[in-house]
């Protein structure tokens, strides 16, 4: 793609066995840092979210480059499958960041308590990938309505059981582990 001919790092060689030796795939490429991330920034007047963050490390060091928001989530586990569940990570990245960016949070929201744990450990933002797909190969732009609908009319249920009116009381929630 043209707009990605000026990100063209590496031999092209690849020695990971991922994609063969196209240049994204590229074993060098696979050393994303700092740098890039301030590269991005530079390139753009969108803003740059990271996702994939695990670690309040990671997530600081994506914000000291400039990042305006930290994605909490996993890479789609047919990577590194033993990777820690993301919400378990949550909590510490949040204390870490410290409101300084927003964070989103998804991996494995398939209920609306799932929604309110998630927003009770730090997220400003949840999301949601596979319920969607699924709603979408069942029914549609219907299919995908109802799996929203579903998720929020939980969501509701739970705050209401939680005894929270708003969404920043469910941020101020505190959750027994
Ligand atoms: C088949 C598949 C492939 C994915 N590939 C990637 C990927 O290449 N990079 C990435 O950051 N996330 C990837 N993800 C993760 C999604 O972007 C998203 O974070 C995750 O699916 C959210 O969790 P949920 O599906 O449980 O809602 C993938 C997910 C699936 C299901």
């Amino acid at each position: 793609m043209a707009n990605l001919e000026d990100f063209r790092v590496g031999s092209g060689q690849s020695d990971v066995g991922v994609g063969h030796g196209k240049d994204v795939f590229d074993n060098e490429a696979h050393q994303i840092g700092v740098a890039d991330i301030k590269r991005v920034i530079d390139y753009t007047d969108l803003p740059v979210i990271i996702k994939g963050i695990q670690t309040p490390e990671d997530a600081l060091l994506a914000i000291s480059a400039g990042a305006q928001g930290i994605w909490v989530s996993n890479h789609g586990g047919r990577q590194l499958n033993g990777g820690p569940a993301s919400i378990d990570v949550l909590q510490g990245i949040a204390t870490a960041v410290n409101h300084q960016v927003p964070i989103i949070f998804d991996s494995g929201v398939r209920r609306g308590s799932h929604v309110f744990k998630a927003l009770a450990s730090g997220a400003d933002l949840v999301a949601l990938a596979r319920p969607i797909i699924y709603g979408l190969a069942l029914g549609g732009a219907q299919g995908v309505t109802d799996v929203v609908n579903h998720l929020n009319h939980e969501f509701k249920i739970t705050m209401q059981l939680a005894g929270t009116k708003t969404i920043a009381d469910v941020q101020q929630t505190s959750l027994v582990k």
